[in-house]
């Protein structure tokens, strides 16, 4: 399984008492998965991103991602996980306002070490495949809400992951906008073998997903939530 959590308890502090954010979360997706999870707000969805991300580690359970568990590694060993492994695409598309779309994706591979070249024909390539052909030298305000959040699902395979984590990415864009992205994350998911994870408002994309899963209270279930916030 490309990432796998088993009985996960994330707490936080609240005062003198705990407050039990995910209550033994257990989770599976494959290569080429595609699941969805929905749930009322303050229920768990992004600690369950946060989770899988390697950004914080849970008080109990394991967290494994392409075949590693890295839920007691050390801060070095997670990060090196998550910059081999795992694609994160947030809610804003947080791109650099001064760079063209080619360069938000080199900056990447720049900070990976990687080689401009090698890098420079995969960002083109990943650009094409988000159908920003000819768009490589715009910058962001010179894109639509729909491009940028194109930009920021290409940045986020830079890395080629195993793993795909993506936070609301159609609260910023009209509905027609919004079922294009998924469609195409959808897209990437199989083309790519991504075991992709995406927490969603948005009950009208849900057609196009695999898996899908509910949280409440931050437990984590099978199937749609007949009430999301
Ligand atoms: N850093 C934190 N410290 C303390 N409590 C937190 C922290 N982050 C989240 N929580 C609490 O944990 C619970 C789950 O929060 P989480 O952000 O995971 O929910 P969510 O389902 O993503 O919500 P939303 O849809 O509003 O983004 C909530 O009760 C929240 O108040």
């Amino acid at each position: 399984m490309t990432l796998a959590l088993t009985d996960v308890v994330l707490t936080y502090p609240d005062g003198d008492r705990t407050l039990t954010a995910l209550d033994h979360v257990s989770l599976t997706v494959a290569p080429g998965e595609f699941a969805a999870v929905v749930g009322p707000s303050g229920s768990g969805k992004s600690s369950l991103l946060a989770v899988a991300a390697t950004l914080i580690t849970p008080s109990e359970g394991t967290v494994s991602v392409a075949g590693q568990d890295v839920s007691r590694a050390g801060q070095a060993a997670r990060t090196r996980v998550r910059r081999d492994h795992i694609g994160i695409v947030f809610q804003q598309a947080n791109l650099l306002p001064s760079l063209t779309a080619l360069d938000q994706l080199l900056v990447m591979a720049h900070l990976a070490g990687e080689s401009p070249r090698t890098a420079s024909s995969r960002a083109r390539e990943l650009l094409l495949a988000v159908d920003l052909g000819g768009k490589e030298h715009k910058r962001p305000h010179q894109l639509s809400g729909g491009e940028r959040q194109r930009v920021n699902i290409a940045r986020a395979l830079m890395n080629s992951p195993a793993v795909l984590l993506v936070d609301e990415p159609t609260s910023a864009l009209d509905h027609r906008r919004g079922e294009q992205i998924v469609s195409l994350l959808a897209d990437l998911t199989q083309k790519n073998d991504l075991a992709t994870v995406m927490v969603t408002h948005d009950l009208a994309t849900l057609a196009m997903v695999d898996t899908v899963l509910s949280m409440s209270d931050g437990r984590l279930s099978e199937g749609a939530a007949t009430q999301v916030a």
